[in-house]
């Protein structure tokens, strides 16, 4: 039988997506007019009032809060493997919706994504979660490190050793995504340490890039698209930008974090709306260290902190806008994907993993690592994901889907050819790689 081919997983274009301050707010305003979810929450095709229950929701009480009036159907099969929340649905049914979703991805029972996660939550009742605490002990040896590194930096009045701090400032926020991901927990905080917030990027991470990589839906996509723009589409990007980008793409890096909270500020000033909460103090940790045990002048301080969150920025941004999703082989809006695509090929298609940081914890904590299970499973820890192979792969094999590794060079040199490249593809779930 012919396949039908689908060139988006979106219905519809979504609403305020080209407005040229692009907030995480602004994303949700844009699905609660899109989802046809009537101003309650949607999972598939029924309408729920989970009103009651926000509070009570062992994840935390912000997911449901944010998302009222949205479609949370790819959310809400991610970030529970056991069927708990499943079995709650009922209690807080209110209707049918009248409308189709907005987004064509799929979670047949027999489909690739349900088989997986049935075969996912029966392994994880014999598997050994010790490696889940090593993440714990990971992360918090690198605060360690970069709190030390910094001191002795401000200390010694050495930019050197300032470098090396801003090296474990990004990796402790790469594997404070891994706890973000996670029910309230207090290292996600950790993700503050540099201008950045775990609650946006709950918003702009968790629920929209993870959900739908490299879509017209990924906040991940848009809000780089003025500068650094990777859908194969010539009207959004000139000859020049293609190019260009690859020039300017470090600088991008660099100015991430201070991007981040210049937003931030714009967006509190122009819509009135406050974007800033008491978590965000995190960021003045550091330099508050430096500056008290540091005994030198404040404007040292801030200098070196600056330079330090820069350092942070542009590693952060190497390593995650080069780590899985950016080589043209990897499915982005506009290119050709089966109709009715499962939700677990979608992800698939839009992810080519790392190879070369698998079977090192700390390098998978710290690189975006393992990144196609992590898609699938957000809330599992990091350190887990690699028990889940055997039945991943076992899953692969039936559905004829192939897994797609490569080394990060080759995902460096994938990511500027993206940047450049404007020719649609078509991805077959299982044509061979390399
Ligand atoms: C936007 C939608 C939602 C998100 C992003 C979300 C997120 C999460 C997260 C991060 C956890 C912690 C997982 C862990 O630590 O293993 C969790 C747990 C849980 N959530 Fe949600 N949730 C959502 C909607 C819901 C809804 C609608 C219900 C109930 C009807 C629900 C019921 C539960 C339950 C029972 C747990 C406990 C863990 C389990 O037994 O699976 N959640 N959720």
């Amino acid at each position: 039988m012919a396949t039908n081919y689908i060139t988006t997983i979106s219905k519809k274009y979504p609403s305020f997506r080209d407005e040229p301050l692009k907030t995480v707010y602004r994303w949700l305003d844009g699905k609660r007019q899109d989802d046809g979810a009537e101003g309650l929450w949607r999972i598939h095709d029924t309408l729920y009032d989970f009103t009651d229950f926000i509070e009570r929701h062992p994840g935390g009480p912000e997911w449901l809060r944010l998302t009222k009036g949205t479609d949370i159907t790819e959310a809400f099969e991610t970030h529970h493997v056991t069927v708990r929340a499943e079995g709650l649905l009922g209690k807080y049914k209110v209707r049918e919706a009248t409308t189709p979703r907005a987004v064509q991805l799929t979670f047949r029972d027999d489909g690739f994504y349900r088989t997986l996660k049935r075969r996912v939550r029966d392994k994880l009742k014999d598997i050994d979660y010790g490696p889940a605490q090593r993440s714990k002990l990971i992360i918090d040896s690198m605060l360690a490190a970069a709190f030390g590194l910094a001191f002795l930096a401000i200390r010694l009045h050495s930019y050197a050793l300032a470098t090396v701090s801003g090296l474990f400032v990004c990796w402790t926020m790469i594997s404070a995504h891994n706890f973000f991901h996670q029910r309230d927990n207090w290292r996600m905080l950790a993700f503050n340490l540099a201008f950045s917030s775990y609650r946006e990027w709950r918003i702009s991470h968790a629920l929209s890039h993870h959900n739908f990589p490299n879509s017209i839906l990924d906040l991940e996509i848009s809000y780089f698209e003025p500068f650094l723009c990777w859908l194969p589409n010539p009207s959004i990007k000139s000859s020049v930008k293609r190019i260009a980008s690859w020039l300017y793409g470090p600088l991008v890096y660099s100015f991430l974090f201070y991007g981040e909270f210049v937003k931030r500020v714009i967006e509190t000033y122009e819509t009135g709306k406050n974007t800033f909460f008491l978590d965000d103090l995190v960021t003045l940790i550091l330099p508050t260290f430096m500056y008290v045990v540091g005994a030198t002048s404040l404007w040292e301080v801030i200098k070196m902190w600056l330079f330090i969150v820069l350092v942070a920025s542009f590693l952060f941004g190497l390593i995650g806008l080069n780590a899985a999703h950016h080589h043209p082989k990897a499915v982005h809006d506009g290119d050709q994907i089966p109709a009715d695509i499962d939700f677990a090929v979608y992800q698939m298609a839009a992810v080519i993993d790392r190879s070369d940081t698998k079977g090192s914890q700390f390098m998978v904590l710290t690189s975006f690592g393992d990144h196609c299970l992590h898609h699938l499973f957000p809330t599992l820890d990091h350190g887990i994901l690699p028990q889940l192979y055997p039945v991943f792969f076992e899953t692969c094999r039936e559905f004829e889907t192939v897994y797609r590794e490569l080394p990060w060079l080759q995902q460096i040199i994938g990511q500027h050819k993206q940047l450049a490249r404007v020719e649609t593809m078509t991805y077959k779930p299982s044509e061979k790689f390399n």
